[in-house]
């Protein structure tokens, strides 16, 4: 999906929400255990009731992998089951050395077909660059993570005063262009925002921690929408488990509606 076709997406459902698929068996209503597989069950539910609401679905891979080979087959029928006007997104962190980062590249664009993959930016250029030689495809760097221990690398100081998440933004932009390359900016540092901003004016920013982490979407939007919009904030335990019983996937449609009501006032305001 091209950035232009994301931002027609955005527009269409006056929505940048992203459903976080973090599909979890110990909490998933128990009448689905009889399923032969549950998972897939629980995510074709979850995306039954909020596909009409969100542009994007964020499975994290580690639900899956954790769960062996069965795990692997329930992530593929969701992604074959997932519209494909809907942007989708492996949140599996990955980068290596280049030979091996060229592998994962393949796992998750070739074999799985996803439009996306999250990297982890620490082993520098060579081992984000091959995932960059895929058309159509996108790289979702790490910049400013949600959580707390987030704090103790990324915003350390270097010796040209730029801090750490800085200095990946900064040389990382010139690695891709804003067609194929995004950051994850945590929802829990919007005040980072506007600085982030002075540097990736044009990019999308995957904006994790609204909901369960206690981040603020107006926040996020006042101070890192662009004019395409340039977000995709999502949610995933506060939407997916909002309920655990039979009525899950209802309730479910209710907090994606809450969220998707908030912004769609917001890209009124902001766009
Ligand atoms: O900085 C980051 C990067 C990734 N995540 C992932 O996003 C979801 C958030 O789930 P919630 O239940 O909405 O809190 C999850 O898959 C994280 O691994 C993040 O939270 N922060």
């Amino acid at each position: 999906m091209t950035r232009k076709e994301l931002f027609e997406q955005i527009k269409k459902k006056e929505s940048f929400l992203c459903v976080g698929l973090d599909t979890d068996l110990s909490k998933i209503p128990s009448h689905l255990l009889k399923e032969e597989d549950p998972i897939f069950a629980f995510n074709k539910a979850i995306i039954d009731a909020t596909a009409d609401l969100c542009v994007a679905y964020k499975p994290n891979i580690a639900f899956y992998e954790c769960m062996g080979a069965k795990g692997w087959e329930s992530l593929q029928k969701t992604l074959e089951y997932i519209p494909k006007d809907i942007f989708t997104i492996a949140d599996a962190k990955r980068g290596d050395i280049g030979n091996t980062s060229k592998m994962y590249a393949q796992a998750f664009f070739e074999q799985m077909n996803f439009d996306s993959v999250t990297v982890a930016p620490y082993m520098g250029t060579d081992s984000v660059t091959p995932f960059l030689e895929f058309d159509n495809k996108w790289v979702i760097l790490l910049a400013l993570t949600s959580n707390k221990g987030g704090l103790d690398f990324q915003i350390q100081e270097l010796s040209n005063g730029r801090k750490v998440f800085e200095e990946v933004l900064t040389q990382s932009k010139e690695w891709g262009s804003s067609d194929q390359l995004m950051y994850v900016v945590g929802a829990t540092r919007a005040e980072s925002l506007g600085e982030i901003r002075q540097i990736i004016p044009d990019h999308f920013l995957l904006v994790p921690g609204v909901g369960a982490q206690g981040g603020d979407l107006a926040s996020v939007a006042q101070y890192g929408m662009n004019d395409h919009c340039g977000l995709l904030v999502n949610s995933s335990r506060g939407i997916i488990y909002a309920s655990q019983e039979e009525n899950f996937a209802e309730v479910a449609r209710q907090e994606a509606q809450k969220l998707q009501g908030e912004m769609k006032g917001l890209l009124e305001t902001y766009l």
